[in-house]
């Protein structure tokens, strides 16, 4: 079975071949459909899925995926949040999120004023391309965690769930 993953960002089709190692897997650029930089957890949601349907809309019978970061407040703190979604050939949507931390006060100032955090962060860091590499949650974890994990993470509970109501 053909598994479709709606971005060309290593860091989370790398995640999906770690989680689904025996399948072929495709990308395919699908659009989120919400804000480049989505500010809730509905939003993140919501962005995953219309990618995920796109992916399994594109080709009979295979499995859609989406996986898409955001941010998110929790009183007046802004945490990082991350969504996933698998859709499959019959139309079933499973989602999960994925480990969240909050983020540094001056990094949310600049989201607030309408700045990517893509773009932030490799201000922040002197690097080039954060997001396709540790990710911001691999810089504020001091590396523990890389965004491809954070998102094998989410991949496992999508897959998982998946395969508990497949036999139901
Ligand atoms: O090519 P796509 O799949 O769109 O990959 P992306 O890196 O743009 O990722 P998202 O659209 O899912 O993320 C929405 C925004 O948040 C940024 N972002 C999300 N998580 C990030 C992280 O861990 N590190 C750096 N930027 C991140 C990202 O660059 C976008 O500006
Ligand atoms: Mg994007």
């Amino acid at each position: 079975m053909r598994i479709i993953i709606g971005s060309k960002n290593p860091t989370k089709w790398k995640a999906v071949q770690d989680v689904f190692d025996t399948y072929q897997v495709d990308t395919l650029n699908a659009p989120s459909r919400v804000s480049s930089q989505p500010f809730s957890d509905e939003e993140t949601r919501e962005g995953a899925i219309n990618r995920a349907l796109q992916c399994a809309e594109s080709t009979p019978g295979a499995i859609g995926i989406g996986l898409e970061g955001g941010v998110m407040y929790i009183k007046d703190q802004l945490y990082l949040c991350n969504w996933g979604a698998l859709v499959t050939e019959d139309e079933n949507i499973y989602t999960a999120s994925g480990a969240r931390i909050v983020l540094p006060i001056d990094i949310a100032e600049q989201l607030k004023a309408g700045s990517e955090l893509g773009d932030i962060m490799d201000q922040y860091t002197r690097k080039e391309e954060v997001r396709e590499n540790e990710g911001a949650i691999g810089i504020f974890t001091n590396d523990s965690i890389s965004r491809r994990n954070m998102f094998v993470h989410v991949v496992k509970l999508l897959r998982g769930q998946w395969e508990y109501w497949i036999n139901k």
